[in-house]
């Protein structure tokens, strides 16, 4: 949770969970508004945090979210969090009392380091009671806090970042830039990416230029291509060229091996797209189909996935298990409705 500001306000997650709620999803689809749990902004910081905690006690007592049974707290399926380069998670800030609170599930904060100073969030037992977190950071400003918190040295003061630590699985994805201070760590906690045309590797291991000049090569022609023939194609030659370079990889082992089997994924359901005429009935895993083949989408699609294999974030890889978790449960959108809304008063 973060910022409290009104839904008009950009910056507001609730505006965002809105907007995912309302507009169709290339991934998800549409949202029913009712999987939205929005935080009542015509309400001060402290009376929306209460509102709040209201409305996820009805949850739990009518069996839409479960109860952890180690710590009686809410248990999300899922939880996605962030880290400020302070090592500060939701709108828990070092230093602060509110580290501390154990008894309520959502509280507010009106003294907030880093502005807006108003913001509401998730206590820790919350938030530890989540059966899978995953802790995604980005950027070269939070390589220290993470080379702290998942390197071999003793910090004085530990970070809100180091107190995440769920009942269930907690996973890190870090961009490059958030891993550069690692070094050991990094072969085992980063996503490895394929050499960039300017030599830049993170994670090493993989004897990956020709392939990504391939890819690259590839790329660029279908770009130029619109016709449904040459879509599918150009799909069966990413698909094919990347069967081959599988082979080189390091054993089924590592994040590439990971990213490309999600990739294969989404390219099966392209294909199956294409070859059901735009039906493929249950087969589309990755994406929602809307019935008429589209060359554009196909293309797009396509594009996207060849992005999100050469340089996306190592969650990529953990999609169809996320993918899966979201929709077999009814309550899904909290990492953007529950877990921050920003309002300006
Ligand atoms: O203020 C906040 O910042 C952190 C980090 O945000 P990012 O945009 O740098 O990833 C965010 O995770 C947290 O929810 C929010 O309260």
């Amino acid at each position: 949770m973060e910022k409290y500001r009104k839904y008009s306000d950009p910056e507001s997650k609730n505006a965002l969970a809105n907007l995912i709620s309302s507009e169709p999803n290339e991934t998800l689809g549409t949202n029913p508004p009712g999987n939205v749990y929005a935080i009542n902004d015509t309400l001060s910081a402290e009376g929306a945090a209460d509102d709040y905690e209201t409305c996820l006690k009805h949850l739990v007592q009518t069996g839409v979210i479960d109860k952890s049974s180690v710590s009686g707290f809410p248990k999300f399926d899922l939880m996605l969090v962030g880290m400020g380069p302070d090592g500060h998670v939701a709108s828990l800030f070092p230093g602060h009392p509110l580290l501390k609170e154990n008894q309520k599930w959502v509280t507010h904060i009106k003294d907030s380091p880093k502005p807006p100073p108003e913001r509401i969030t998730f206590t820790f037992p919350v938030i530890n009671s989540s059966a899978y977190i995953a802790l995604v950071v980005c950027g070269a400003g939070k390589a220290s806090v993470v080379q702290t918190a998942l390197g071999k040295n003793q910090n004085s003061e530990v970070f809100p970042v180091q107190m995440v630590s769920p009942d269930g699985e907690l996973k890190w994805f870090l961009d490059k830039d958030a891993a550069s201070k690692l070094e050991n760590f990094v072969d085992a906690v980063v996503g490895r990416r394929w050499e960039t045309p300017g030599g830049t590797v993170a994670g090493g291991g993989v004897n990956g230029r020709s392939s990504h000049n391939h890819i690259g090569r590839k790329t660029k022609t279908l770009e130029r291509k619109d016709s449904k023939v040459e879509s599918v194609r150009m799909v069966l030659v990413v698909f094919s060229g990347l069967n081959e370079r599988e082979k080189r990889v390091d054993g089924g082992k590592g994040f590439d091996c990971e990213r490309l089997r999600e990739f294969k994924v989404a390219m099966k359901c392209i294909l199956k797209y294409i070859e059901g005429g735009g039906k493929g009935e249950g087969s589309l895993e990755v994406f929602v189909s809307d019935g008429e083949i589209d060359c554009e989408r196909i293309h797009r699609l396509v594009l996207r996935e060849i992005r999100r294999l050469e340089d996306g974030l190592p969650i990529y890889a953990d999609r169809q298990q996320i993918l899966e978790t979201i929709r077999s449960k009814q309550l899904y959108l909290s990492a953007y409705g529950i877990h921050s809304t920003k309002v300006s008063k």
